[in-house]
């Protein structure tokens, strides 16, 4: 199955926070777009504005400059289009997790045995139906966020926005959790823009990586991932694996030394050296 549906275009996308009265700029002249169907992971270092610009994507915020659209329409506010997956889970803790994901589609107006089988159906994909009436707090940190997927798709989106989905999640749940993404991603084909810290998850996962600078964030690099699907967590271990995550590495390590100069200027300390022995920093002179 094609894709028709689900074309995220960026384009000249500035974003500035008014903090104590003076303009931050988090996001500068940021540009690109994300296929229907294909898989777009954001990665740089802390702060470099990922989260800002998925959540340009999503409606959350609206661009100081340039434009973001999807399928040639501006995107001015959050729509039943674009589901959206956070860090935290964000279920209705009394709510059944059947309940939880026909949520959506109740308030679209879909009918109660309509809305039960297209429940149900998604959480067969994500082999959650034997906890259809659990509810959240007796399910684990894996699966509640297997929950707050299957919800955000719910209402057939033709995008998913994930920001960090799987950062409060431990290592071996983690590589589950990105089995069964990609495994579901791969039937239903829709749109995917991800942001993530790990470099191995962006890999495993995407058809293509957008490095972004430091703050202010614009897109340092862009690396394609040739490996072929499904992904198989043997793949991991590849040479050619191995070599796109050192690549992607070494492009954030340049990042993030640039950032911390910056912040030590900030701070006051330019013009300090650093001394580095064999045991690390050993003193500032
Ligand atoms: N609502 C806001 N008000 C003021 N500044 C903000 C706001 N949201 C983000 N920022 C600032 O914009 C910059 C980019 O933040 P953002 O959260 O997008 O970065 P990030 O790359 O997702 O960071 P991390 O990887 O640490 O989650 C940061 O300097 C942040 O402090």
């Amino acid at each position: 199955m094609t894709a028709r549906h689900g074309h995220i275009e960026v384009q000249g996308l500035d974003i500035r926070f008014d903090v104590k009265g003076a303009s931050v700029r988090a996001v500068d002249g940021v540009g690109f777009d994300v296929k229907p169907g294909e898989f777009v992971s954001l990665i740089g270092p802390s702060g470099c504005g990922k989260s800002t610009v998925l959540n340009a994507v999503a409606g959350f915020i609206e661009p100081s400059g340039g434009r973001v659209a999807l399928d040639g329409r501006t995107i001015d506010g959050p729509g039943p289009d674009r589901g959206v997956v956070f860090q935290q889970y964000s279920l209705f803790p009394w709510m059944t997790v059947r309940k939880n994901v026909e949520f959506g589609l109740k308030m679209k107006g879909v009918g109660r045995s309509e809305r039960e089988t297209q429940a149900r159906t998604l959480l067969g994909l994500a082999g959650l139906l034997a906890f259809e009436n659990h509810y959240p707090d007796q399910l684990s940190g894996g699966m509640r966020q297997r929950v707050g997927i299957v919800r955000a798709l719910a209402t057939s989106p033709q995008v998913l926005l994930m920001d960090e989905p799987f950062g409060a999640l431990d290592a071996q749940t983690r590589v589950v959790m990105q089995e069964i993404l990609t495994n579901m991603w791969q039937r239903l084909r829709l749109s995917v823009l991800f942001v993530t810290h790990d470099i191995d998850e962006a890999v495993f996962l995407s058809d293509r990586i957008l490095v972004m600078t430091a703050r202010p964030g614009r897109i340092k690099a862009e690396v394609t991932v040739p490996l072929p699907r499904p992904r198989t967590a043997e793949m991991t271990s590849s040479a050619s694996f191995q070599s796109m995550v050192r690549t992607i590495k070494g492009l954030i390590r340049e990042e993030s030394l640039a950032a911390m100069g910056g912040e030590l200027k900030d701070g006051g300390l330019a013009g300090l050296s650093v001394e580095v022995g064999p045991q690390g920093v050993t003193g500032v002179v």
